[in-house]
């Protein structure tokens, strides 16, 4: 079976490297002319999906909007999960789950397991009740030819304070994920399958990605202020496997299909430039 490194790898190369998040905020949903409903929902996530699931190489549905309308929320989410595989996008569910080991195997099922109705080809999961707590996860992946995104250093201005804290080790808490995420990653090719959250917003961080050898996707383009010249800031010499995501910059150019396909396509030629030097 093919892994998710390996697919997210071919799907950028073919597609251009970005994801676009679909974050249906109720202001966005206004500015569409779309009421606050199941059936406005509906509408803001298939006209995303035809607009952007056969372009972009991922697209990121965040969770938290579609329970946001209970059981038929997320009766759309299933949808949009299985229309945006369909159209050909890989589809990132962004849920940042974490829990103990014997919990985390039922949101591995969840997500990352063929056959569910939510699975998609890859979760953000949270690690702060130990890296440790995510292996059923990391196991279902390998086995499904799925992936996992792990928090690292988070995009919001409250996570340094917690990600830059000192572990009894002496390294900082980003840096103790990342070696765990480069320990189960190492020998992959093209990449392995276990990636990081990185903001773009996070600036310098003197944490060592130089042996992730996995996907760090990075939030924060846009409506959090990141540039997209603010990728070599964060990444320096790493940018060949950085997955920049932006919701809100695109997702403001709708509720026109042709809108938010020129929306996305100059930001995925924006990053093309900027991320020239990736392998
Ligand atoms: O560190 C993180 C992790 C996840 N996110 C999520 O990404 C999008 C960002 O939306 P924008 O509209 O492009 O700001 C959103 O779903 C967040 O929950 C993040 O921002 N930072």
């Amino acid at each position: 079976m093919e892994t998710f490194g390996a697919r997210l790898a071919a799907a950028t190369h073919a597609r251009g490297p970005l994801c676009v998040g679909i974050d249906p905020h109720p202001g966005l949903l206004r500015a569409w002319g779309l009421p606050e409903s199941v059936g406005g929902l509906e509408s803001f996530a298939m006209t995303a999906v035809e607009a952007l699931a056969g372009t972009v190489a991922v697209v990121k549905p965040q969770s938290a909007f579609f329970e946001a309308y209970g059981s038929a929320g997320v009766a759309v989410l299933e949808r949009l999960i299985a229309d945006s595989r369909a159209a050909g996008a890989l589809v990132l569910l962004d849920a940042k789950r974490g829990d103990i080991g014997s919990t985390m195997a039922a949101y591995a099922a969840a997500y990352l397991t063929e056959g569910s109705p939510l699975a998609a080809d890859a979760v953000t999961l949270s690690p702060y009740l130990g890296f440790g707590s995510l292996q059923p996860a990391i196991d279902a992946a390998a086995a499904n030819g799925r992936g996992i995104f792990v928090l690292a250093l988070t995009s919001n201005p409250e996570g340094p304070a917690l990600q830059h804290a000192v572990t009894a080790d002496g390294r900082t808490v980003a840096q103790s994920i990342a070696d765990s995420a480069a320990a189960v990653n190492a020998g992959a090719a093209p990449m392995g399958s276990v990636g990081l959250v990185v903001g773009a917003t996070v600036g310098w961080t003197g944490v060592d990605l130089s042996q992730v050898n996995g996907p760090l996707l990075a939030p924060g383009l846009g409506a959090q202020g990141a540039t997209v010249d603010d990728l070599k800031i964060v990444f320096g010499d790493d940018l060949s496997t950085v997955l920049p995501t932006s919701s809100r910059e695109v997702l403001q150019a709708g509720p026109s299909v042709a809108g938010l396909r020129t929306a996305a396509g100059v930001l995925a030629e924006q990053l093309r430039d900027a991320l020239a030097a990736r392998r």
